[in-house]
C-alpha cells in the first residue's frame, strides 16, 4: 500500500486537506470577529458588518471548485519584491489566497505575480520554473496530476492532457471561470495594467467574455482599494446573457462587481416605442451630440441689460457688457453646462463685490453668499442661462422641425431631420413612447449639464453592436478609468454595428487603446466552425477564421426536416448525450417549436435560464443567441435566420452566431434551401 510519503497524489492530497481546513481556520477567525466594541456608530457597524459578511462568502469553501488546480517549483526563491510568499520554492496556485496559522501561503492567488509563469512560462522561456504541475479533479477530489519539467532540455514540450480535458469539459448550467487553463496569449490581455484600454477582437468561442471577466477579477487583486473606491462594471447586451455570467466573477471571489447593459445605464426615462433602423441609425450617430450641444447652448443668450443690485440704501450695477464678459469666460471653459450655471451667480456676486470695495466696503463672504442669492441676480442667470431639463431638451428636436433644423444645420441634411422627427409632437416627458436610443440621446444631454460620475474599469461585451452614440454613454462612465472593449466585427448585428476598432475607440473616447486578436476557438469543433466561416467573406472579409483547439472533431450534420416534428426528433437525439443542448431557430419560428416540443411532452427553458439536470434543453430565439452557448446545437431552418433581418449582410451574420453556438455537436436542419453562401 502506498504511503503519502511515496505516493506523490496522496502527497498532493494531504496538502489540499490541509489547505482545506487552513481555510476554514480564516473563515473562522473572520466569524468570530467581534465588531461592537470598535465601531463609533451604527453607520460603520452596518458597513463592517457587511465588509466581514463578504469576507466570509469570498473565504467559502466551494466543494465543487477545487481549492488549488496547480503548482509551480521554482529553482530559485522568486525576488522577494514579487513574492506572495517568497521564502518558499514551491507555490500551489488556486482561486484564492489561503494560509496557515503562522501565516505562510498554503495556496497562492492565480493573480499574484508568483502564479504568472504557471500560465506563461514555456520550454522556451520557462521564467525560472523547474516543475509545472497540473492537478485534476474527480468532483472535489483531487484524482491526477501531470508534470511538465520546463528546464529540463531532455523533456519534449508536449499537449497537456488535463488541459484538454478541461477544455472539452461539457457544460450544464451557467458560464464558469477558466482560472485553470487560461491561455498565454489570453494571460497577456488578463494582466495587462489598470492604466490602458484594451481592444479584444476575437471569433465566436476565443474565449472573450472569459478574458474580460478574469480581467477585472485581475484588476481587483492588483488594485484592490483603487477600485473598491471607483468601482468596475461589466456591460452585456442582454438580461439572459449577463445572467449566464453573473457566477463567474463571485466563483473567483469578487462579489462587488455591477453587471448592466447599455439600456440600464442610460435608463432616465422608461423606454417603451421603437425606432425603425434609418431613424434609429441617425439617432445612434456620433453626429447627434453635435447636435445636442448646439441645442443646449442655445439656451445661453448673451445679456442685453446690466443687473442692478439693491442692498439697503445703495443700489450696485453690473453693466451688460461686464456680464457679457463673464459669460463669455463661462462659455470658454471646459465646464459642464449646469456647473457653469451654478458658478454665475458668484461670478456676478464677485462684479458687485469688487464695486463695493472700490466704494470703500470691506464685504467678506457672505456678502458675496447674500449677493449671488439676490433676486435680481437670479432674474439675471434665468434668463442668461437658464437651467434645462436633458429628457425635455431632446423631445423639444424631435418633435420641433424649426428647433431641430436650426440646431442641426450642417450636421444633418434634411431627409436626417426629417428620420428622426416624431409623426406626432409630444407634450410631456411621461407621455412620450421613448425609444432605446432616446434614452441614449437624454445621456448624453444630461452628461452636457452634468458630468457623469467615472468608473475604474469597465468591462464591454458584444460591443460591435453598440452605436457611437453607445459608445459614448459607456466612454463616459470611464472617462478616468480604463475600458475592456470585447467583440468580434463579424457578429456585429446592429444596422449600425461596429466597423472597425479604431472608430470604436475613437467613440468611446479611448483613442490610446490597443487592439489584440484572439484566434484560438475552445468552444466550437473544428468542422463546425469550417463550416459557420464560409460565411466569413460575405460578413466580414479580412478577418481570421477561428482555430479550433478542440481535438474531438465534434459531431456536424445537415439534414433536412420538412416538418416540426423532424426538429423535435433532432433535439431528442442530441439530448441523449450528457450536457445541455440549445435549439436555436429564426424568432419567427419560436412559437411553433415551442408548440411541437410540448406536444411532444419535452420540457424547454428560455435563454439565462438555468438548465438542470432535468431539464437541459432551451428554446433560443437567434435574436438572443448571442455570447450564449449550449454542448448540442439544433439550428432550425437558416434560411429563416438570414430573412429574419432587414438585410442579408445582417441575416448572414446572425446566422454565423447562431452556427457558432455549440461546443460538441451541431444538427443543422432544413427544409428550405439553404444560402448559397454556405456551400462549400
Ligand atoms: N483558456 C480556456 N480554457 C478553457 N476554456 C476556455 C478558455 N477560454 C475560453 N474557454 C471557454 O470557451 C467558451 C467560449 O468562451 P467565451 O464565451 O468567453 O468566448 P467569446 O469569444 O466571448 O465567444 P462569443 O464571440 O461567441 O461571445 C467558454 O465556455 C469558455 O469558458
Amino acid at each position: 500500500m502506498s504511503t503519502p510519503v511515496d505516493d506523490p497524489l496522496a502527497r498532493e492530497g494531504a496538502h489540499l486537506a490541509a489547505s482545506r481546513s487552513a481555510l476554514r481556520a480564516m473563515r473562522e477567525d473572520v466569524e468570530a470577529l467581534d465588531i461592537t466594541d470598535v465601531t463609533a456608530n451604527w453607520v460603520n457597524a452596518e458597513v463592517l458588518a457587511r465588509q466581514i459578511d463578504e469576507r466570509i462568502k469570498a473565504l467559502a469553501d466551494l466543494s465543487d471548485t477545487p481549492l488549488f488546480f496547480g503548482r509551480l517549483d521554482y529553482l530559485h526563491a522568486p525576488g522577494a519584491e514579487r513574492a506572495e510568499g517568497a521564502a518558499g520554492e514551491r507555490f500551489y496556485i488556486g482561486r484564492r489566497h489561503v494560509h496557515d496559522a503562522d501565516g505562510d501561503p498554503m495556496v497562492i492567488d492565480w493573480r499574484a505575480p508568483v502564479s504568472q509563469p504557471f500560465y506563461r512560462a514555456s520550454k522556451k522561456d520557462p521564467m525560472d520554473i523547474a516543475l509545472r504541475r497540473r492537478f485534476g479533479y474527480t468532483g472535489g477530489d483531487l484524482t491526477a496530476y501531470e508534470d511538465e519539467h520546463l528546464s529540463d532540455p531532455g523533456e519534449a514540450a508536449g499537449t497537456s492532457k488535463l488541459l484538454q480535458q478541461e477544455i472539452e469539459r461539457p457544460r450544464v448550467g451557467p458560464m464558469r471561470d477558466i482560472v485553470a487553463t487560461i491561455q498565454p496569449e489570453q494571460d497577456e490581455i488578463v494582466r495587462s495594467g489598470l492604466g490602458g484600454t484594451v481592444c479584444v477582437q476575437g471569433g465566436p468561442g476565443t474565449g472573450k467574455t472569459a478574458v474580460g471577466l478574469h480581467r477585472v477579477a485581475y484588476l481587483l487583486y492588483a488594485h484592490r482599494e483603487r477600485l473598491a473606491r471607483t468601482g468596475t462594471l461589466v456591460i452585456g447586451p442582454n438580461r439572459s446573457f449577463l445572467h449566464y455570467i453573473e457566477q463567474v466573477l463571485p466563483a473567483l471571489g469578487e462579489l462587488a462587481v455591477q453587471q448592466a447593459t447599455v439600456d440600464d445605464l442610460v435608463a432616465h426615462v422608461e423606454v417603451r416605442g421603437a425606432d425603425d433602423a434609418p431613424a434609429a441609425i441617425v439617432k445612434g450617430d456620433a453626429r447627434m451630440a453635435q447636435v445636442l450641444r448646439r441645442a443646449l447652448y442655445a439656451h445661453v443668450t448673451l445679456p442685453a441689460e446690466p443687473v442692478v443690485v439693491v442692498r439697503g440704501s445703495r443700489r450696485w450695477r453690473v453693466p451688460a457688457y461686464e456680464l457679457e464678459e463673464i459669460v463669455r469666460e463661462l462659455l470658454d471653459r471646459d465646464i459642464r453646462y449646469g456647473a457653469a450655471r451654478e458658478a454665475l451667480p458668484q461670478r456676478i456676486a464677485h462684479a458687485v463685490l469688487v464695486q463695493m470695495e472700490r466704494a470703500g466696503e470691506a464685504p467678506d463672504d457672505r456678502v458675496q453668499d447674500a449677493v449671488a442669492r439676490n433676486s435680481a441676480v437670479k432674474a439675471a442667470v434665468k434668463a442668461v442661462w437658464p437651467a434645462v431639463d436633458p429628457a425635455r431638451l431632446v423631445l423639444r428636436l424631435l418633435s420641433d422641425a424649426e428647433f431641430l433644423a436650426e440646431h442641426a444645420e450642417g450636421i444633418l441634411d434634411g431627409d436626417e431631420q426629417k428620420t428622426i422627427l416624431w409623426a406626432k409632437p409630444v407634450r410631456s416627458v411621461k407621455s412620450a413612447r421613448w425609444s432605446a436610443a432616446d434614452a441614449v440621446l437624454i445621456d448624453e444631454a444630461a452628461d452636457l449639464i452634468q458630468r457623469t460620475a467615472s468608473l475604474g474599469h469597465v468591462v464591454l461585451d458584444e460591443a460591435q453592436d453598440l452605436s457611437p452614440m453607445q459608445y459614448r454613454a459607456v466612454g463616459r462612465r470611464c472617462t478616468t478609468g480604463s475600458a475592456t472593449v470585447l467583440g468580434d466585427l463579424a457578429q456585429g448585428t446592429t444596422p449600425w454595428a461596429t466597423r472597425s476598432w479604431a472608430e470604436a475607440l475613437d467613440h468611446l473616447g479611448k483613442q490610446e487603446g490597443a487592439v489584440e486578436e484572439l484566434t484560438a476557438g475552445f468552444r466550437v469543433p473544428t468542422d463546425v466552425i469550417a463550416y459557420a466561416s464560409r460565411l466569413l467573406p460575405h460578413i466580414a472579409p479580412g478577418l481570421t477564421p477561428v482555430a479550433s483547439v478542440r481535438e474531438n472533431p465534434g459531431f456536424f450534420e445537415v439534414r433536412s426536416a420538412t416538418e416540426t416534428s423532424e426538429v423535435v426528433a433532432a433535439c431528442t437525439e442530441l439530448l441523449r448525450n450528457e450536457g445541455s443542448t440549445g435549439l436555436i431557430a429564426a424568432d419567427a419560428r419560436v412559437p411553433a417549436l415551442a408548440e411541437a416540443l410540448t406536444a411532444a411532452g419535452i420540457g424547454f427553458l428560455a435563454p439565462g435560464e438555468e438548465t438542470t439536470r432535468e431539464t437541459r434543453l432551451t428554446l433560443v430565439p437567434a435574436s438572443l443567441a448571442k455570447g450564449l452557448e449550449y454542448d448540442y446545437v439544433v439550428l432550425d431552418e437558416p434560411q429563416a435566420v438570414v430573412d429574419g433581418e432587414p438585410d442579408e449582410r445582417t441575416g448572414l451574420r446572425r446566422l454565423y452566431v447562431a452556427l457558432t453556438r455549440a461546443v460538441s455537436g451541431l444538427i443543422v436542419t432544413h427544409a428550405a434551401p439553404l444560402p448559397a453562401q454556405l456551400a462549400a
